[in-house]
């Protein structure tokens, strides 16, 4: 299996490369340059299967010989010990035909800690293979940057720099990246919106200095590792509600398009996908963009669902590169459009891109009655972006089953899920003492040069 950017300029690499690289050269995402498929029978073996066994079997097939089957279990093994859930991801049922898929029993309490903490495994085997250190830099509008914090503090071969927005992440989010101890972990606040601190990491990875200079890795879904690992739990979901012999829907709270990617690669790979729906919060330049065929920028809004507060959404562009046929050079006319505000998708784009997602948005206040109401009468406490997410998931129920990701847990946005219902949701007790901890955080302005000289100056 090779990796192919979506700019097609750039080489193409094998798994392990493309893990490590990040960004590709030209720019670009990689994907894998064929989708792997699996047959009804392999999908119905996945029956009665734990997760881990059923992250192997969804994953081996994209990994080609990076590691062998056996190290492989392992680091699955290892990477889902820790969470909180025997299910890992288990399903809740909240109607007859509605369910909550809950990601979030993970360390760091959302969906983000599935890939996370798979990739922090395959970065210190594959490290410790070559005895190289590397450089990582990630943005995050908050969850991200907790996840890869928590997964890569205390190695020794990584030193990791997470830019978030400052002020508009969750005190929760927030403290979670700034109250580890370890050298090797540095949380900057940044002056501006998460767009501006992908939009840095992104340049950093194109200032080729730079990159060899650091030995600059990415584990935002830039890295395609990220969205591989949040394939198996469609798979384990959809397998549990009847599949392959039913099919089934999915709606998805949805900012850098990373999440919802994961399920139409599922789809691909051959999982009787009925609707894949995207929930976008206010922030809505993905719902906009599938019901107009226009992807126009407008500025950002703070929101009650700060991790969706996006505009840029990176993975959109894969979904853009098999819109076109897989033409890098149309896909990278659309980025260079992007940067003067927009781009209008060609109309057989367009048309697969609708055919493919459905989507809606949920204004501020329906998110807030989203949380009341699923508190009240189905005794559900959730997280303002699964909010989202069942608000828009009712406008397309039918009779196929319909699962809602929980992408969060409702402690890391307590004051959100306090105001809508009245309940505060208690941290675990590991974390009981969050508010106690020191914290310790750069503030930076938003600046390449700026970050650029913190990092050199940290790992000098
Ligand atoms: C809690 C939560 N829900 C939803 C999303 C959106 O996911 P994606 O960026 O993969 O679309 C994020 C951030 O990415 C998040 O942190
Ligand atoms: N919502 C994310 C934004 C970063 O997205 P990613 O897909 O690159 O991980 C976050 O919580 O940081």
């Amino acid at each position: 299996m090779q990796y192919i950017s979506t700019r097609g300029q750039a080489p193409a690499l094998t798994f392990e490369q493309a893990m490590l690289t990040g960004l590709a050269r030209d720019g670009g995402l990689y994907v894998p340059d064929t989708v792997p498929t699996l047959t009804p029978a392999q999908i119905a073996a996945m029956a009665g299967k734990s997760y881990e066994e059923v992250a192997f079997d969804v994953m081996r097939p994209f990994i080609g010989d990076t590691f062998d089957g056996a190290t492989f279990k392992t680091l699955i093994a290892n990477a889902y010990a820790g969470f909180g859930h025997a299910a890992r991801a288990p399903l809740v049922q909240l109607d007859s035909n509605h369910y909550l898929l809950e990601l979030f029993h993970g360390p760091t309490l959302a969906f983000k800690d599935f890939a996370m903490q798979l990739i922090g495994q395959m970065f210190q085997a594959a490290l410790s293979r070559s005895g190289d250190r590397v450089t990582i830099v990630g943005a995050t509008s908050g969850d991200t940057g907790s996840a890869a914090i928590e997964a890569f503090r205390g190695l020794a071969a990584v030193d990791v720099f997470i830019l978030y927005p400052h002020g508009r992440v969750s005190e929760v989010q927030r403290r979670q990246m700034t109250t580890p101890t370890e050298d090797n972990v540095h949380a900057l606040a940044v002056d501006g919106d998460f767009d501006d601190c992908q939009a840095m990491v992104k340049n950093m990875f194109n200032d080729f200095a730079f990159r060899e200079a650091v030995k600059l890795a990415g584990v935002n879904s830039i890295n395609w590792g990220r969205v591989l690992a949040q394939v198996v739990y469609y798979f384990t979901a959809a397998v549990s509600l009847g599949a392959p012999h039913r099919q089934v829907s999915f709606t998805v709270p949805t900012g850098n398009f990373g999440d919802i990617f994961a399920g139409y690669i599922a789809k691909r790979m051959g999982l009787p996908i009925a609707d894949l729906v995207v929930a976008t919060n206010r922030n809505d330049i993905l719902h906009r963009t599938l019901q107009t065929g226009a992807y126009t920028k407008e500025g950002v809004a703070p929101t009650i669902s700060p991790s969706m507060d996006i505009q840029v959404s990176s993975n959109f562009e894969r979904a853009l590169f098999d819109a076109y046929g897989r033409d890098g050079a149309a896909v990278a006319g659309q980025m260079d459009d992007l940067k003067s505000g927009g781009f209008q998708i060609s109309q057989g784009a367009y048309q697969m891109l609708k055919d493919t997602f459905k989507s809606g948005r949920a204004s501020e206040d329906e998110t807030h009655q989203a949380i009341k109401t699923y508190r009240q009468n189905h005794g559900e406490l959730l997280c303002p972006h699964t909010a989202v997410g069942v608000h828009v998931a009712e406008a397309h129920l039918g009779p196929t089953p319909m699962v809602t990701l929980a992408t969060a847990h409702p402690a890391k946005f307590p004051d959100a899920v306090k105001a809508a219902s009245g309940v505060t949701a208690p941290l675990p007790p590991r974390m009981a003492d969050l508010y106690d901890r020191p914290e310790r955080v750069t503030r930076v302005a938003g600046e390449l040069a700026a970050i650029q000289a913190v990092i050199r100056e940290r790992i000098s």
